[in-house]
């Protein structure tokens, strides 16, 4: 019933083809291992947390509304001034001067008259907000009953998908949130659209009453094309939420679809917010308007954005990706952007509900139940898709041979096509932006749904024979995306290189590595066609969870001697928690002895082999290292080895401990990353905010994000190493420890510089931001 044209199919084409039957609902995104396939699919309408105009910049539009006023009000405050201003210089006598405090006098009692109108209009905007929460209120016990009852509201339904429909063909209008009235979606579940009755899912919405000045009489009208009542009732969950989440959560709400003022309006609401300081200034003045909301820091630019990843932190990871995956969303859902995290369901996640919905999927010819289980956690939506083949690989995530299918059915409504951005994340979804472009817009649909790949290492790109081109399912004209030439293996196939070509942005995780990918060293085969399309690459150097990573807040050094510090406290609770480290470890509890650490996974990337050469000089010094890690067999091996040998001295610890890795982070004094490459690298910046000195290859993000410590200038934040190689690693180790023996204040002044920066997300996600919106507006 392909509606929208001719679907492509394939070895699996039956799947793919539901797939794309369903439209806009559901994106596949397929992600590949090597000869193993993962597919990764679109995107679920999820609920709650939307975003919608805000209370101060309706207020805003509806002052500029009633008197069209704040750009003329400026100008005749200053004409004010300058009458004034005459009459001063023009002496205080004669009719001239009468005549002008007269003028004056009018002038005033216009704009007092005009402020009183304004509060006025306020206290009606008020009055209206708060019949609203009474009536929230009043239903209360409803809201009870429909929170605990089963009343499903479908996740897809044909009148959702006309919706979107009318929504979609605006470029960036934003109108693509609907909140739909659940009778309306009980009526419309069986549509046209959805071929089978879709199961339900007991979702929470977060929506606020489009409360839009009329034109004329300056009343707010609750006017839609759903019923006022459900409206009313989700506006009331929207506070619930709000309140639940005070002021640390965002305040992303969700608009009504047919309501939600467009972009141009946005605009015009903000040019009004910025001219409107009377207003602003009448608005603080009045101590009940403690419910008008700041506006979103992201402004007009306010997206629905999905983050699909392979990994996400807390409930899944295995390196750095996870914890992107679960911080950044959150930055980005606090600048107000409405957003969903779409990844795995490895094991049993106990924040997470069972959405009750069920989908069949074929995967490599096999029938296959898909399951959704959905958390709202800080403003944001993480959906976990679960499938047979996801459990009880949590600890080999990219490991085993297998074809995985990876779909969200997406409603395509709370979070539309007009204003949404897909950010991908590695090879594993970098089929994403392939299957948006061949499935939906080659078809004319989600035309204005952009997507954004993210390199967090290009040397995992998906690579296999040219046969698994039969594998993604995708007309023939397509494999050219993924084709590439190999000096060793000749014509291959290239899932990375796919993603990146067809991606409207490419960012990578710090400026150092943007440049690199562009060589023949660090492109991995891929820096052609980085090059080719430098225009859309970005790098933006990933932030920190600064809640997480706190050594003020650390869950993990509340125990066993641990303790939590700050920079006040650093001088006597970071010698506590390295006595801690050493007791846990079976070391001897020294002070004095320098404690260096290693965490990471051990393959060739993290330069554990130049940690190796390093050893028999280290065990030459007084120190002590604890390894930290994971990976390939023989440098596990290694690890092993080094700590009996050297067993006064040495620690290696195999195996993959978040509580641990964050003690050593607090207890070490010096963390080493002598990492071949480092597109980012988290751990350097963990280290520094916890008072624990870098010392890094100088690659990549470690370059970008540790300055040289310089003695003479008092400046810097660690050592670094001009080249990865044992003698140089040696080199910077020896300076570190000689500063941390001999100066104390230097050290200490690493400590506090490392410790002061601000290494949270909130700028980088205020960079990626600016990607999204050059994407949206990218033809
Ligand atoms: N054995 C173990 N036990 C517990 N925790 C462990 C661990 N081994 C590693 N970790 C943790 O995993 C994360 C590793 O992150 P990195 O950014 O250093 O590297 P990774 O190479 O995985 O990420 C890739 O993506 C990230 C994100 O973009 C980039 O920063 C990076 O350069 C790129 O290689 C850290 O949180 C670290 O503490």
């Amino acid at each position: 019933m392909a509606s929208t044209g001719s679907f492509p199919t394939g070895v699996d084409g039956s799947a793919l083809l539901n797939i794309a039957n369903r439209r806009q609902h559901v994106i596949p995104i397929l992600a590949f291992r090597p000869r193993k396939h993962v597919e990764v699919g679109g995107i679920s309408d999820c609920n709650s947390a939307g975003f919608s105009r805000d209370l101060t910049l309706n207020l805003c539009s509806r002052l500029s509304q009633c008197c069209g006023r704040n750009g003329r009000r400026r100008r005749w405050t200053t004409q004010l001034v300058e009458a004034t201003g005459e009459a001063a210089e023009g002496g205080e006598s004669g009719d001239e001067s009468d005549s002008l405090q007269a003028t004056i006098d009018k002038s005033m009692s216009q704009v007092l008259a005009m402020q009183k109108d304004l509060l006025q209009q306020i206290s009606e905007r008020k009055k209206l907000v708060s019949s609203i929460k009474n009536s929230i209120i009043d239903q209360e016990g409803s809201k009870q009953r429909y929170l605990e009852s089963d009343v499903p509201i479908s996740i897809v339904d044909a009148a959702a998908s006309k919706d979107a429909e009318l929504g979609k063909d605006l470029p960036g209008n934003g109108t693509s949130f609907a909140a739909r009235p659940q009778q309306h979606l009980e009526a419309t579940t069986s549509g046209d659209v959805q071929s089978e009755k879709v199961p339900s899912m007991p979702l929470k919405f977060s929506m606020t009453p489009n409360l839009e000045p009329s034109s004329s009489n300056g009343s707010y009208n609750m006017e839609s094309k759903n019923t006022t009542e459900v409206r009313i009732s989700d506006t009331k969950t929207s506070m619930e939420e709000d309140s639940n989440k005070k002021l640390k959560d965002t305040t992303v709400k969700t608009a009504i679809l047919s309501d939600r003022p467009s972009c141009a309006e946005d605009e015009k609401h903000e040019d009004v917010k910025e001219s409107s300081s009377v207003d602003a200034n009448a608005e603080l003045d009045d101590p009940s308007n403690e419910d008008v909301k700041p506006p979103p820091l992201a402004g007009v630019n306010v997206m629905n954005i999905i983050l699909v990843a392979a990994e996400c932190a807390p409930w899944s990871k295995t390196g750095g990706l996870g914890d992107v995956a679960g911080a950044l969303p959150k930055a980005l859902a606090r600048r107000g952007h409405r957003v969903m995290v779409v990844a795995p369901r490895y094991s049993n996640y106990p924040e997470a509900q069972d959405s009750g919905v069920r989908k069949r999927y074929k995967v490599d010819g096999q029938d296959m139940e898909v399951n959704y289980f959905q958390a709202y956690i800080d403003g944001v939506d993480f959906v976990f898709i679960d499938s047979p083949i996801f459990q009880h690989i949590e600890k080999n995530i990219y490991g085993g041979n297998r074809v995985v299918p990876w779909y969200v059915p997406c409603g395509g409504v709370c979070y539309g096509d007009g204003n949404l951005v897909f950010i991908a994340n590695d090879w594993h979804t970098a089929l994403l932006p392939v299957y948006l472009k061949a499935y939906y817009q080659d078809n004319g649909l989600m035309k204005y749904t952009r997507s954004v790949l993210v390199i967090h290492n290009i040397a995992h790109q998906g690579r296999g024979p040219l046969d698994d081109f039969s594998y993604v399912d995708l007309p023939p004209h397509y494999l050219d995306l993924f084709k590439l030439y190999d000096p060793v293996g000749g014509d291959h196939f290239n899932i990375f290189a796919a993603g990146l070509k067809t991606a409207d942005r490419v960012v990578t995780v710090s400026h150092g590595y943007a440049w690199e990918l562009k060589t023949s060293e660090g492109g991995w085969g891929l820096h052609e066609i980085i090059n080719e399309n430098d225009w859309k690459l970005r790098g933006i150097v990933n932030g920190i969870d600064t809640e997480d990573w706190s050594p003020e807040l650390d869950v993990h050094l509340q125990s066993d001697g641990y303790v939590n510090y700050s920079l006040d406290t650093l001088q006597s609770g970071k010698p506590q928690c390295k006595a801690a480290l050493q007791k846990e470890l079976g070391l001897p509890v020294r002070a004095d002895v320098p404690l260096i650490g290693f965490i990471g996974r051990l393959d060739q990337q993290k330069g554990v082999d130049l940690i190796a050469e390093a050893v028999p000089w280290m065990m030459g010094q007084d120190v002590q290292l604890v390894m930290l890690g994971t990976g390939r067999p023989d440098l596990e091996q290694m690890l092993r080895q080094f700590e009996g040998q050297y067993n006064d001295k040495v620690r290696g610890w195999v195996g993959f401990s978040v509580k641990t890795a964050h003690r050593i982070t607090a207890g070490a004094d010096i963390l080493l990353m002598p990492s071949r490459f480092e597109p980012c690298g988290l751990n350097q910046l963990y280290a520094m905010r916890y008072g624990t000195i870098p010392v890094v290859h100088a690659v990549g993000g470690l370059r970008d994000t540790v300055q040289p410590f310089n003695p003479f200038e008092e400046s810097g934040l660690g050592w670094t190493f001009a080249r990865a190689d044992g003698n140089e690693l040696m080199h910077a180790l020896g300076n570190c420890l000689l500063t941390y023996h001999q100066y104390k204040e230097s050290w200490e002044g690493l400590q506090k510089r490392g410790m002061l920066q601000d290494l949270s997300w909130d700028s980088a996600a205020q960079n990626y931001e600016e990607v999204l919106v050059a994407a949206k507006y990218q033809w």
